[in-house]
């Protein structure tokens, strides 16, 4: 099987091309073909399919190996793919689990539009949203030396977030008027990665209702730099979210 290797800010995935729908890996294969020792290393695996109507279909598998809600990262890396393949050339249009999304490509960054936000809940300090997946942002004094793992585990597995099958967690600090600096703890991964793109965006959203904070946000992650773009606010909604950042083909190989 061919596969390629892809990373978005250090979020990296195994990408198969599955035009022919011929993809029949379980749980456990998937799983293993992620795992950092015994497989190729991955915080996730693709698929992109053929869909009527769009560009083509992203399917996400966490590295877990179960199928994933929506992964912001994954899509800028599949919308690069489908360049890469002349599949698409300056814009995509495809359907992920969540619905559909476009995507503006250029040379050095991919802008990705994220599903509508209608609205932030608060659970105690903590803030909760779904950008397609769902997200708690907790703000930090200083988040580089946050126990990501830990606490981003404990909170994923508490009882508040236990009916929608846990949630990620994305630790966020306002470093000045435009830029936050935010980690998440994924679940799926069940450990952080170097930069989630729901994540983020969950983070500028909850940012702008509560730091006063306005579009264009700059977000600093342990993998490099994401912007998020925005238009509206919490009390009437969020339209026109685009995730934007590079995203890039890392090496091809055969298993
Ligand atoms: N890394 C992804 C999020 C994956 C979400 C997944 N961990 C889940 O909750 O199913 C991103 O860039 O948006």
């Amino acid at each position: 099987m061919h596969f390629y290797k892809y990373q978005g800010t250090g979020n990296d995935f195994i990408i198969i091309d599955d035009r022919s729908q011929t993809f029949q890996l379980d749980t456990t294969a998937i799983a293993q073909l992620c795992h950092r020792r015994f497989g190729i290393g991955a915080d996730g695996l693709m698929l992109l399919q053929n869909e009527t109507g769009y560009d083509f279909r992203m399917v996400y598998f966490n590295a877990d190996g179960t199928e994933g809600t929506m992964c912001g990262n994954g899509g800028r890396c599949l919308v690069r793919f489908a360049a890469d393949q002349g599949i698409v050339t300056d814009k995509a249009h495809f359907i992920a689990i969540d619905g559909p999304h476009v995507a503006q490509i250029s040379t050095d960054k991919i802008a990705l539009q994220m599903q509508d936000v209608a609205n932030i809940a608060q659970h105690d300090d903590d803030y909760f949203t779904n950008t397609g997946s769902p997200h708690v942002v907790r703000y930090v004094q200083q988040v580089q030396f946050t126990d990501v793992k830990n606490i981003g585990a404990a909170i994923r597995y508490s009882e508040a977030y236990l009916g929608q099958n846990g949630t990620n967690v994305n630790f966020a600090e306002k470093l000045d008027p435009q830029t936050l600096f935010v980690r998440t703890y994924e679940r799926g991964v069940e450990d952080e990665t170097y930069s989630c793109g729901t994540g983020v965006t969950a983070a500028a959203l909850v940012s702008n209702a509560t730091k006063g904070m306005s579009s264009p946000i700059q977000i600093k992650t342990l993998g490099g730099e994401l912007a998020v773009q925005f238009e509206g606010n919490s009390t009437d909604g969020f339209t026109q979210i685009f995730l934007i950042g590079p995203a890039k083909h890392v090496f091809t190989g055969e298993i």
